[in-house]
Parts: structure tokens; sequence; C-alpha cells
């Protein structure tokens, strides 16, 4: 990866090619069998299903800036040409200054006309959840994302200040989505087609939170990422930006066209794994193919 994200500074995955064109399996190293089932159904949905059909043919997206410093921040938004950016704020480690210096350099970078949102990946409590809100109000903050880690701090957030909230984890990691719309805890809802367990299945979940909704990566190749344009060209409204524009992230692709941004939009389309560019990023592939087939053991358990 070009800078440290979510933790981690470098990304694996396992490709896998069906009936239907290539799929991917890249859940995050600390995840087990049993959370990792969902991602190997999407990659199975890919592989071999295909996806339901798009109702666009272009889905905008938010360039997203990790948590670095106000210059590079300011940086990455500029060149991203996208008409939102989403900023990483409440990085373990980081000052509550850190983050106000980098959101303050990204609304510069977006102009007044540009939408800002941010995202804390429950990271804060309640009242410093309030308490940055208010420090970061002059910005005019388009949503903030998974602000608390739980449903309830979720819904006091909403309940004491006018941001609207997303929920992201509450979403992906929770065993049942549903319950978000029961607590009022969201305006949005972040929707990631592995964790969710494919297209298909990250529809259903749209379609009973009837909340609007975001689709975001989860930091994949192109092959990753075409599945989420699916789910997001499938969505009968699509009200926000998506943060489908990680190829940004990465260093190098297995695609010989991979899906960037042009004038903030992605094109619906699914790219061709290249073989050449493929060869260049190849390692064994032995332990994730233990990893697929626990994961695969754990989906046909239920
Ligand atoms: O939403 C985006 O702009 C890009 C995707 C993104 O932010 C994430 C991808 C994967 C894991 C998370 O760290 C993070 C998120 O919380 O949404
Ligand atoms: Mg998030």
């Amino acid at each position: 990866m070009r800078t440290r994200f979510r933790g981690v500074t470098s990304r694996e995955g396992f490709l896998v090619r069906g009936a239907s064109g290539w799929g991917e399996f890249s859940p995050f190293p600390e995840y087990g069998p049993r959370e990792c089932a969902r991602w190997w159904a999407a990659c199975y949905e890919a592989a071999e299903i295909g996806w339901p059909p798009p109702v666009r043919d272009r889905v905008p997206v938010n360039v997203t800036v990790p948590a670095v410093g106000p210059d590079e921040a300011a940086r990455i938004a500029a060149e991203g040409e996208c008409g939102t950016a989403k900023v990483k704020v409440a990085e373990k480690g980081q000052e509550p200054t850190e983050d106000i210096a980098r959101v303050a350099a990204v609304r510069a970078a977006m102009g007044s006309g540009g939408r800002v949102r941010i995202d804390a990946n429950g990271g804060w409590d309640v009242d410093t959840a309030l308490r940055m809100l208010r420090a970061l109000r002059r910005f005019d903050v388009e949503y903030v994302e998974q602000p608390c880690a739980s449903l309830e701090e979720l819904a006091q957030v909403r309940r004491r200040q006018d941001v609207p909230v997303a929920a992201d984890e509450s979403i992906r990691r929770a065993k049942d989505p549903m319950a978000v719309r029961a607590a009022e805890a969201a305006d949005i809802v972040v929707l990631k087609v592995q964790p969710l367990g494919g297209v298909r299945a990250a529809l259903e979940v749209a379609h009973a939170c009837g909340l609007p909704v975001v689709v975001s990566s989860a930091v994949e190749t192109s092959v990753g990422l075409a599945a989420g344009v699916a789910l997001a060209a499938a969505l009968p409204e699509l009200p926000y930006a998506c943060g489908l524009a990680t190829m940004g992230l990465l260093t190098a692709d297995v695609c010989a066209e991979p899906l960037v941004a042009v004038d903030g939009a992605l094109a619906v389309r699914r790219p061709a794994v290249d073989p050449e560019h493929l060869a260049r990023v190849e390692i064994d592939a032995a332990g994730w193919r233990e990893r697929a087939l626990a994961a695969q053991h754990a989906w046909d358990l239920g």
C-alpha cells in the first residue's frame, strides 16, 4: 500500500476464476473462518454466479484520505479529483488536534463546494464524538461514519447533535445488520460486499434497513472493487458518493485497466485480470487456499 491504512501496510488476497469470471476473497488477517464465511460467499457469487443487472453506468465516488499529515491529506484530496473526500479520524495513537488539522486541510483542498465526511471507525466515546463534531463544525462535515463502537452510542450521538450518522462496522460486523434501524442509530448505512456475503446479500440488507446507502470497499484489487461497483450500480437510489476509489491506496493491481475514478466516478465494468500484472504481485497461494477452504466449510455449516 502507498500508506498505512486500517492498520495494514500491505494487502493480500485470493483470486478465484469460475464460470462467471473472477472473484476476490481477501479478508483482513485477523478474521477467523466463521467471520470469513461471508467473505468467501461474496467471492463465490462473483466467480460462479454473477451479479444482478445494473440500473446505472457510472458510480460517483469519494477520495479516501488516510490518517496522514495535513499537507499529504490536502494533496491526496486534490489529486483524487472527486467532489467528496472521506477523512480518517480517531486513529489510534493520534491526537484530536491532528484530526482537526487534517480535516481543515482537506476542506481547504476541496473548496467550499466539496463534500467532506469523516470516519472514526468506532474510536470515540459519546462525549469525545460530541466534542470533536463541535470542533469540526466549521468544516461542514457531510456525515460522521461510525463515531462510536456500539449502536446505543451511535443513537446518542445522533440524538444530541445534527451531523448525520453513518453506520459501518455496526452493519458489517453485526450478527443482525437490521438492528441499526430498530435502534434508530443511523441516518445512512455503509455496505461492503465481502463482509456482507455478496452483492445480493448486501442488497437485501439495504432493502431491510430502509435507509440511504453508501457502498464502500474493503480495499480490494479491481476484481473485488468490481463487486462493489456492481452493488452500487444495482441499488435503486444512490444519494451519496461511494467509497470505491481505494485503488489509489494500492501500489499495484492485477488488471491492465484498473477501476480508478474518472471525473469523480467509476464506470460500471468488470476489468479482466491481466496475467502479466498478476505475475508481478503473485505470492504463494497455499496459505490462502487453506483459509478459503476453512471459510467455505464455515459457510456450508451455516
Ligand atoms: O469508504 C472509503 O472511503 C474507503 C473504504 C474505507 O474507508 C475502509 C475500508 C476498509 C476498512 C475500513 O478501514 C474503512 C472503513 O471503515 O470504511
Ligand atoms: Mg468505515
